[in-house]
């Protein structure tokens, strides 16, 4: 398995700081249950998802930092002597080659003689490419030209694979296929892929770990579930869910948390000692978290449906909202076609700003009615600073 170190990187490019003390390394507890992870780079644009790779390849020079390769550091190393493939956002392919042309310089560039055909082989039979490989690139759609630029770098067989959005700005069922495809080489061809997007659900679906990048550094590494359940900071909470993370302000007194938002009822809730310090923070809750309570759906009772009534504010309800509340259907592969929902009964001042989601599962097949509660448990809801986005710890319900 091979492995890809980054050590204390920053980076200037055009008088601006892109990276900045950027470390990067796959936690041994991860390694441990999936010794070939498929990683995942997520960050907004702008944030340094390109230049990092760019970086591992040796196509660009950091300032100060270290690249390591398989425990080798690879600084002053060319990049073609890395042993990285790179596929870029917008690849280049040869216009006056066909597309097997291309693979074969690549093959001979990189492999001996005698495995240059299965190598050449093996990269049309994973990337499906058969039907175009003896045509130019001029005239191929977006889909099948990025399949072609992924099979120069499968052709390459380098143990490290970079792919800067390899899915991007491609639609629906092509995108699909591809993200299923890219799956299977990683899982065929020994090596380390190193994915980066923007798309939070993208990072979620096809991960085994994902790094998030921010501010020109990596904020957290974990498996999608610890991102999703456990988010570092506001900015990796932000990053990924659909529908988004729902966020209320608060602000911490006296060691207790006391809501700033006129909807959000809290329990008694303490921080520990060493967070006690009076500030601002923010409460993030997911939608898919929230229970939700209702009197009416489609004019029968809300039991009937199965729905809980949110109980009084109680131990387990520790966040209750009782205004401006939306509901939206699961989206992806348990939704319930055509049974969306926007919208409620909590909406009677008119609130349309700031509404507070969450996803209703299984999907009523009829509109609901009356008063929207919504309670959380405390391991749901999560505590950042207000103004470092930093994630505050060991939040407990008092007594
Ligand atoms: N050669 C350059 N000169 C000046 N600024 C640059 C240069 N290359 C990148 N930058 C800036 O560095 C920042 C990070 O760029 P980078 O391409 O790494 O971001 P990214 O996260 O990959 O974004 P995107 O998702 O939009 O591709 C951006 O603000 C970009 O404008």
């Amino acid at each position: 398995m091979s492995q890809v170190e980054l050590r204390n990187i920053e980076s200037t490019l055009g008088g601006n700081v892109v990276l900045r003390g950027l470390d990067f390394v796959i936690p041994p507890e991860i390694l441990a249950q999936a010794p070939q992870p498929y990683v995942v780079f997520l960050g907004a644009s702008g944030s340094g998802k390109s230049t990092t790779l760019k970086i591992i390849a040796g196509l660009q020079a950091a300032d100060s930092g270290n690249v390591i390769i398989d425990g080798r550091d690879v600084g002053g190393v060319p990049a073609r002597d890395r042993g990285v493939a790179m596929v870029f956002q917008q690849d280049a392919l040869y216009p006056h080659l066909t597309i097997r042309e291309t693979l074969a310089t690549t093959v001979r560039s990189v492999a001996d003689r005698s495995v240059r055909q299965s190598q050449l082989d093996q990269a049309i039979e994973l990337t499906g490419i058969a039907a175009i490989v003896d045509r130019y690139p001029d005239g191929l759609s977006g889909g099948e030209l990025r399949r072609a630029a992924i099979a120069k770098a499968i052709a390459r067989n380098a143990p490290v694979r970079l792919l800067d959005e390899p899915l991007s700005a491609l639609d629906g069922p092509i995108r699909h296929a591809l993200a299923g495809d890219l799956k299977r080489w990683h899982s065929q061809q020994p090596g380390l892929t190193i994915h980066v997007t923007h798309d939070g659900d993208e990072a979620m679906r096809m991960a085994d770990v994902i790094a998030v990048i921010d501010g020109g550094t990596i904020v957290q590494i974990a498996k999608p579930e610890t991102i999703y359940d456990a988010p570092a900071s506001l900015a990796v909470a932000n990053a990924i869910g659909s529908p988004p993370i729902n966020r209320f302000p608060a602000i911490i007194r006296r060691g207790k948390i006391v809501s700033q938002d006129e909807r959000v009822q809290l329990g008694t809730l303490k921080c520990p000692q060493d967070a006690a310090t009076d500030r601002a923070v923010v409460l993030a809750v997911r939608p898919d978290r929230f229970v939700i309570g209702t009197s009416l759906v489609g004019g029968v009772a809300a039991d009937d449906w199965g729905l809980s009534w949110s109980p009084p504010l109680a131990d387990r309800s520790w966040c209750r909202v009782s205004q401006g509340v939306q509901l939206t259907a699961p989206v992806g592969p348990d939704a319930t076609p055509g049974a969306g929902y926007q919208g409620g009964g909590s909406n009677r001042d008119g609130l349309d700003r700031n509404w507070a989601t969450a996803v209703l599962s299984p999907a009523p097949t009829v509109p609901l009615d009356g008063e929207l509660v919504l309670s959380a448990s405390v391991g749901d809801v999560h505590v950042f600073d207000a103004s470092t986005g930093m994630r505050i710890e060991g939040v407990h319900v008092d007594g």
